[in-house]
């Protein structure tokens, strides 16, 4: 479970989260709002990206403030745009970082790799130059990249912006078949149409907390 108390995020005393309170249990949170409206920071918060000038985050047994690295496994990040974050240039080095610094053996790297290659129809792009890769591919290695780590949740910060119409129904595809906890952070609202439960964010606030059915209509009314 995921739970913040009294949460406050000050950039040069400029209040960009202001006090949120929430506690979050469902499978499938989106979390929407104009720009600029603390979206990316409240999920940044969450993987222990982004540290709280005040309040308390926890996650699980984990708080944010004192366990940032168990966090991070236990709280996978993919990025809107994947070249920020695949680091390796053929497919299954980048797949393989992370998994080494778990020091795992080698026959369970090459085992998870196998797995996550063949899930996404990546299998015969092992050897392949990462640079290469459509954006739809590059999207689905950073999902494989966060996967193979198997943590607890997984945030997605706006992971279709990028893509064509095909691109992003597989990375929809793929996000709705995971079994983890999930949080996207999205300005396409279809993408969040049928998750358990969405926020709207405004100046800082959870201005909405919702279904989707409820939420969208709300949201699009505000943004009118
Ligand atoms: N590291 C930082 N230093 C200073 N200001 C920041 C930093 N990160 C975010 N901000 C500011 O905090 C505010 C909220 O940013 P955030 O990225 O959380 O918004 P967002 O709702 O995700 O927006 P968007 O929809 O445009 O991605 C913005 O005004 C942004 O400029």
């Amino acid at each position: 479970m995921i739970s913040l108390e009294n949460v406050t995020v000050e950039f040069d005393q400029r209040r960009v989260l202001d006090d949120i309170s929430v506690t979050l249990a469902e499978k499938r949170i989106g979390i929407i709002g104009a720009n600029g409206s603390g979206k990316s920071t409240f999920a940044r918060l969450l993987n222990g990206l982004q540290t709280a000038t005040s309040g308390t985050v926890r996650i699980d047994d984990f708080d944010a403030a004192h366990d940032g690295r168990k966090l991070r496994r236990h709280v996978g990040f993919v990025f809107q745009n994947p070249d920020n974050q695949i680091v390796y240039p053929v497919v299954e080095e980048d797949l393989a970082f992370g998994l080494k610094s778990l020091k795992l053996p080698k026959a369970e790297i090459d085992r998870r790799i196998d797995d996550i290659l063949a899930r996404y129809g990546l299998f015969e792009y092992r050897s392949h130059p990462s640079h290469l890769l459509s954006g739809g591919q590059k999207q689905l290695l950073a999902i494989s990249g966060v996967l193979v780590m198997a943590p607890r949740y997984i945030i997605f910060d706006e992971p279709t912006t990028l893509l064509d119409l095909r691109n992003r129904n597989r990375v929809e595809r793929a996000i709705a078949e995971l079994d983890q906890t999930v949080i996207t952070v999205s300005h396409d609202l279809d993408l969040i149409a049928d998750y358990d439960r969405v926020l709207v964010f405004e100046n800082g606030k959870i201005a909405v907390d919702d279904t989707p059915a409820n939420a969208i209509p709300k949201y699009r009314k505000m943004m009118a």
